[in-house]
């Protein structure tokens, strides 16, 4: 079951870029919990195209159609089923790259997977399209943490090199996070934001894409959820990382930077603070011990590579015929992924922290 998760909350995304709809079914679902749609057509639009010219040219509005789980504005904890309907395919872009595999997309290993069956049009089932549903499923977590002090947010760290501020590891406050939430193109610096879309809209004219680093944080997750080994909170959010197409990277707290240091660098030392809470001194281990939060922000950092569809000619190969060919890509590509991948980190934390809350009986 590849595009199922299962832990205490599963759910299964579904469908093809180019198909009628795509969509989601979540179970196991808290019962009663209100959520509010309007703030869930927020969360996915912060994920649909723009039209600044920095994103695809697709034009999709993205809002889900509930379809069952959810009455009266509260969830029923029956399957809670979304569908999100492709308005805007322009499947002839793909005709002429039928059996011609984009380099970096999945179309050569797809074919070979689902025997030549899978639906390459706008990248079928691999499409970032199916980050929309992840969006909703998401949006659905954040909004029961949210109401449990939990808050989970995610800003543009890096784009080709160019670099926003990082978050504060203890000190980032919910309000740090709304309002992140809020813009448009999210960065902690501004100024820092506008060169990264000048690098982005640079990237498009040179008819080539761009990759880069998003960095996400977790504050008011209790201590103690998690296990060790194969189910901690870093497997499962790893799992639903790589979830995101196009990713490569993903760390923890000081992530590969600790390959660096000496244990007496590395060590976040305990104390308890004024409120009687244990917290450490510094968060070098990102708010994760042997898999089980420690109390402490959760911090982590996920790099995606540049988008693979570029329209300057490419060699690669017919993989029915199996020759050597030059591929020029058609279609609406983004010139780059990671503005519109920053709720789909969102939401993939917010999934995993909600599967393992559900482990404790007075959730
Ligand atoms: C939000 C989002 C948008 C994406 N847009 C594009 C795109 O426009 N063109 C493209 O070739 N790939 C795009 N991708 C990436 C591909 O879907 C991805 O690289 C491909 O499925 C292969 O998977 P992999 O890179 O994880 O190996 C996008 C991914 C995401 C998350
Ligand atoms: C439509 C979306 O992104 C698509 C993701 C995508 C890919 O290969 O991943 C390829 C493009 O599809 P098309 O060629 O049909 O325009 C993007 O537009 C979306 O995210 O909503």
């Amino acid at each position: 079951m590849s595009s199922t998760w299962k832990n205490n909350i599963s759910f299964t995304v579904f469908g093809e870029s180019h198909g009628p709809a795509i969509g989601v079914c979540m179970d196991n679902v808290p019962p009663g919990e209100s959520i509010d749609v309007d703030k869930i057509y927020k969360f996915m639009a912060r994920r649909a195209p723009k039209k600044d010219g920095t994103t695809t040219m697709r034009k999709e509005s993205d809002i889900p159609q509930i379809i069952s789980g959810y009455h009266n504005g509260k969830t029923t904890g029956t399957p809670l089923v979304a569908m999100i309907a492709n308005n805007d395919q322009h499947s002839q872009d793909y005709n002429n790259i039928s059996k011609l595999a984009r380099p970096g997309h999945a179309d050569y290993t797809g074919a070979l997977r689902y025997r030549g069956f899978n639906d390459i049009r706008g990248g079928g089932h691999f499409s970032g399209r199916l980050t929309a549903p992840l969006c909703f499923a998401g949006a659905v977590a954040q909004q029961i943490l949210e109401k449990r002090g939990i808050y989970i947010g995610a800003h543009i760290a890096e784009i080709h090199g160019i670099t926003d501020k990082s978050f504060d590891p203890i000190n980032t406050s919910r309000q740090d996070i709304i309002d992140l939430k809020e813009k448009d193109f999210p960065v902690i610096i501004d100024v820092q934001g506008n060169e990264m879309k000048k690098e982005i809209l640079h990237a498009r004219e040179e008819q080539d894409s761009v990759g880069g680093i998003i960095e996400c944080i977790a504050i008011n997750v209790p201590a103690g959820i998690g296990s060790p080994i194969f189910d901690g909170l870093e497997n499962s959010i790893a799992q639903l990382i790589f979830g995101i197409p196009a990713v490569k990277g993903l760390e923890f707290g000081a992530g590969f930077d600790v390959a660096k240091m000496t244990g007496s660098e590395n060590n976040d030392e305990f104390y308890v603070n004024e409120r009687g809470i244990v917290v450490t001194k510094t968060n070098s281990h990102g708010g994760i011990l042997g898999g089980i939060s420690s109390g402490m922000p959760i911090t982590l950092r996920v790099a995606v590579k540049p988008t693979p569809s570029i329209s300057r000619p490419q060699e690669t190969i017919d993989y029915s015929a199996m020759k050597n060919e030059t591929l020029v890509v058609k279609g609406r590509h983004d010139p780059c992924i990671v503005p519109r991948a920053v709720p789909c980190v969102e939401a993939a934390v917010s999934l995993a922290v909600l599967s393992h809350m559900l482990e404790y009986p007075n959730f």
